[in-house]
């Protein structure tokens, strides 16, 4: 029998690598991540953590503000404390992960990982070799192809920006636009967002994503819509964003176009592993067109959405099913979503547009936010919540659109995910008056 260096080699030290990981280390394996850049990857370092600590200003700012002087002050956002605030927070991950990995006695390897063989992984001058692999490799961000496209920032560089622009152009209104436009509209920052169709956000349903730009408008950001962005000019102050409706200036400009997945370099082609620019492709097992090599997180090519608990629920069915813990194909559960725009924009489950395609099978009840009292306890002021019901009346989706939309959602998530019956929803008591208690009124 080949003896290999490790039992399982993970590429990439994301959420997809390091929450299955130590399942495999407690049960005796011989685990390590190889990393080319920071361990934790993109969620604590340049995604989920780092954002919703810099957003966190804007909602505080937002009920403030609706407090309508019971609670006095502006609300005024520093933006380069918040910064430095949100640096301080993140900046202790990376080691306590590895840390609490190696207590686990998982090794790191630090360099870039690419595949010679089936079995082994070159990393720098070293060749590493195991039983099994599992890319993890995630996503880089999407970047235009345009004259001055040399002056676009993304993601990364807009979460560790120290001070505010005065003028800001967002090209692209999903996640990333809407989050970023959203908060530093809310530092006072001037921005205007170019979407180059009618509708944000793919993947939600059009009436709740025009209530949300809606809300933002309101509260000053402007979007222009059905705009192609041409160029990029830099001028003697800033710069000129040119696009098929107009120029915009700016100060600073974020290309939020979308991800790519990483899966260039990695040797693939030279394996015979099959991806497209989807991502990698993976049978019912997250099992690539090698059968000791398992793909899991943003890098692979799925319909569900590419979020952390995604890679997290992935990361840990692999490690069960190389255990033997779980034979079974991968069976996902409602995954529910948010984004961290104030108002926020929630769901979960089955989709309106789901339930609008199938009205054999689905009903929506409408509700509107502000019916629910609570609401007005802290400072709500706008909302809409759908509910989608099988046959049997099963709550099998919801959307929400109002200040604790994740909230709400986190709160029927059970109930979508384990069909509650009436009488189970009855015995249901949370504690009064909270949001959790209104998600569950809601049902009742
Ligand atoms: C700005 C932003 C905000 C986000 N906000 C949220 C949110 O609020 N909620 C949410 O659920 N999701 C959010 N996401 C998505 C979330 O970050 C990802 O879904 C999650 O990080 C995916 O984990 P992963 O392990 O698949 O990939 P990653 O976290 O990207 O990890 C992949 C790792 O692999 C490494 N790597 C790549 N290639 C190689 C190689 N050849 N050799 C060695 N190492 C390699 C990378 O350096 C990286 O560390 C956000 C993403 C971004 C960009
Ligand atoms: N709150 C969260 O959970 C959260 C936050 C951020 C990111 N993410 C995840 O990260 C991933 C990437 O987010 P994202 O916002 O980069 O991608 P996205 O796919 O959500 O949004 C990209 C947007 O850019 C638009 N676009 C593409 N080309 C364009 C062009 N030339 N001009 C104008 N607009 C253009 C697209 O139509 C789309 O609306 C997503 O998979 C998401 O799941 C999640």
């Amino acid at each position: 029998m080949t003896a290999y260096d490790y039992d399982v080699l993970y590429l990439g030290a994301g959420h997809g690598a390091f929450d299955g990981a130590p399942l495999l280390a407690s049960a005796g394996k011989k685990v390590a991540f190889v990393e080319r850049e920071k361990v934790g990857g993109t969620c604590p370092n340049w995604g989920c953590n780092a954002k919703v600590i810099l957003e966190n200003a804007a909602a505080l700012q937002r009920q403030l503000v609706a407090s309508d002087g019971i609670v006095e002050g502006s609300g005024k956002i520093d933006w380069t404390k918040n910064m430095a605030r949100k640096k301080e927070i993140i900046s202790i991950f990376p080691n306590a992960i590895q840390s609490g990995m190696e207590g686990l006695g998982i090794d790191f390897i630090f360099g870039n990982g690419e595949f010679l063989d089936a079995h082994t992984i070159q990393v720098g001058d070293r060749q590493v070799t195991a039983e099994n692999i599992v890319i993890a490799t995630g996503m880089h961000s999407h970047r235009l192809d345009i004259p001055g496209a040399e002056y676009l920032h993304d993601s990364k560089d807009f979460l560790s920006l120290d001070e505010a622009p005065e003028k800001m152009v967002v090209i692209g209104a999903g996640y990333i636009g809407l989050e970023s436009a959203a908060m530093m509209n809310a530092a006072g920052v001037d921005v205007t967002v170019i979407m180059h169709s009618d509708k944000a956000l793919n993947g939600f349903n059009k009436t709740y994503t025009d209530a949300l730009l809606a809300s933002l408008e309101k509260q000053g950001l402007t979007f222009v819509r059905n705009s192609e962005t041409t160029e990029v000019e830099k001028l003697s102050h800033g710069f000129a964003v040119k696009t098929s409706t107009g120029t915009y200036d700016a100060d600073y400009i974020l290309d939020a176009t979308g991800r790519v997945p990483n899966t260039a370099g990695l040797g693939l082609e030279k394996v015979g592993i099959d991806f497209d620019q989807t991502g990698i492709k993976v049978n019912e097992y997250l099992q690539t067109a090698l059968p000791n090599v398992y793909a899991t997180g943003d890098v692979v090519s799925k319909t569900q959405p590419k979020l952390t608990p995604t890679a997290t629920f992935e990361s840990q069915y692999v490690a069960n099913y190389l255990l033997g813990n779980d034979t079974k194909p991968v069976n996902y559960p409602a995954i529910a979503t948010n984004v961290f725009t104030s108002p926020r924009l929630a769901q979960a489950g089955v989709t309106l547009d789901e339930a609008a395609a199938h009205p054999d099978q689905f009903d929506v009840v409408e509700k509107k936010v502000m019916d629910d009292w609570y609401r007005l306890v802290d400072y709500e002021t706008e909302g809409q919540l759908s509910l989608i019901y099988d046959k049997d009346h099963r709550l099998v989706g919801a959307i929400e659109l109002s200040d604790h939309a994740e909230d709400i959602i986190n709160s029927l998530l059970p109930a979508i995910e384990f069909g509650y019956t009436p009488a189970q929803l009855a015995r249901l008591v949370t504690v009064f008056p909270t949001i959790g208690y209104s998600a569950i009124g809601d049902l009742l």
